[in-house]
């Protein structure tokens, strides 16, 4: 019979991605001892994350609020979504880019605040849209900084509505290159970028590297009156050098996903709730997709899409499996091995793949592990989490 999960979620997550959990799993928001959770943007750096939490996943894209680095050393690996949310993001940035060439939301403020008659209004209404008149989108460059699954499909969407395209990645991935239209234009820098477009768009994970990567001296190799987009990370701009540039006409507006108190009630900023990927479709797409990887890690210890361990998957071919994960340090696979060979265990199948620091095994043996063989497996140095999954 199958061994009962225990699934703690820390956010809302969809219900549809919910249903692709198997029946004999528990799953709620206050849950003791879970053997997973299942999050979105809550904040689990100051969490204390129970040790019979075998694997995090994150329905959405950025993994910047799970300490993935403390959670490495425990052996855990975290999931994510990649592209699951990519589409969501995309027509957010596009409706950005069109409110602030359009200057719609000042115009929206404008109209809030007529008073007196009709008559009145249409008159104050055509003496006062002259200073809402705004540009149009094709022959504009939008520079892209960070091609990955939503920057890419910003660039592909901004050249079919005419404008021209630059990009910057220092590692794209061979997918995204692929899925670049070959309109796109490579820069070699961020200033580049910059110095190249009228839109600014930032599509990149919250890192130390990318931690204020658009600040006042980046601005200023802006050109003059242009819009910066960030859907990405509040870290990733320096507000306070925003708003410095809106207030000397430096910048048209600022249009994000991040509301903060430097940014409350400025006219040319436009702060949305972080809505980038609340769109029925997004919040189903990550969850399902999470779910699944979840399931499998924790019923067979396969391992997709997980930021800090290489995907490893291998079918059941026999009924015992081992699954070890590890230091990427010399002779892991040998030591682990030797354990079984000791043990008088015969090893049908094997798979052992690394990423970064860390490595993952996953063996399949001929007949049943004992206790004692996974502890002499938990013990060897460089070890950092083992689970045996027989079959159920
Ligand atoms: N507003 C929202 O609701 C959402 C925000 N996001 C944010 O967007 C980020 C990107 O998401 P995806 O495109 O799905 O991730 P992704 O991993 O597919 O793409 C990120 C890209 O950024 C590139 N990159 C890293 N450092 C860079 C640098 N210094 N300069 C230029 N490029 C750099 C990477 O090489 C990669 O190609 C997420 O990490 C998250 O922070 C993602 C989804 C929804
Ligand atoms: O996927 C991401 O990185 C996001 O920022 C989306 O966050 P959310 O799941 O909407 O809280």
């Amino acid at each position: 019979m199958a061994e009962p999960r225990k699934i703690l979620t820390l956010n809302a997550i969809s219900a549809r991605g919910l249903a692709r959990l198997p029946e004999h799993y528990t799953v709620g928001g206050d849950i003791a001892d879970p053997d997973g959770i299942l999050v979105r943007s809550a904040n689990m750096h100051d969490m204390d994350i129970p040790a019979t939490v075998r694997a995090i996943a994150r329905a959405g894209a950025g993994t910047n609020n799970i300490p993935v680095k403390k959670l490495s050393e425990r052996g855990v690996p975290v999931f994510n979504a990649p592209g699951a949310n990519a589409n969501a993001v995309k027509e957010l940035v596009i409706a950005g880019m069109l409110l602030a060439a359009r200057n719609i939301v000042p115009a929206i403020s404008f109209v809030e605040g007529l008073t007196g008659s009709d008559e009145e209004m249409h008159k104050a209404t055509e003496a006062g849209k002259k200073h809402f008149a705004g540009t149009e989108l094709p022959g504009r460059t939008l520079g892209v900084i960070g091609l990955g699954a939503i920057g890419s499909y910003v660039a592909e969407a901004a050249i079919k509505l005419g404008m021209d395209v630059v990009g910057f990645d220092p590692a794209i991935t061979v997918d995204a290159a692929w899925r670049l239209p070959s309109q796109v234009k490579r820069a070699e820098n961020v200033e580049d970028v910059l110095r190249m477009a009228d839109f600014v768009t930032l599509h990149v994970p919250l890192l130390d590297a990318t931690r204020n990567l658009i600040n006042a001296q980046r601005i200023g190799a802006m050109r003059p009156g242009a819009v910066l987009l960030n859907f990405a990370r509040e870290g990733v701009v320096d507000n306070v050098a925003v708003i410095e540039a809106l207030d000397a006409n430096k910048l048209h507006a600022y249009i994000c996903d991040f509301p903060a108190n430097a940014l409350k009630g400025h006219a040319k900023v436009v702060a949305l709730p972080h809505l980038g990927a609340s769109t029925e479709e997004a919040e189903e797409n990550c969850a399902v997709m999470v779910a699944e990887q979840l399931a499998d890690y924790l019923e067979n210890g396969n391992i997709l899409n997980s930021v800090n361990f290489p995907n490893v998957s291998m079918a059941r071919e026999s009924a015992y499996r081992i699954a070890v994960a590890n230091a990427n340090v010399p002779n892991m696979v040998g030591q682990i091995s030797s354990v079984l060979a000791t043990a008088g265990l015969n090893i049908h199948n094997m798979l052992n793949k690394s990423k970064g620091d860390m490595a993952y095994t996953l063996v399949d043996v001929d007949s049943a592990a004992t206790d004692a063989v996974m502890q002499q497996l938990s013990a060897i140095t460089g070890v950092l989490a083992v689970r045996y999954l027989p079959a159920a």
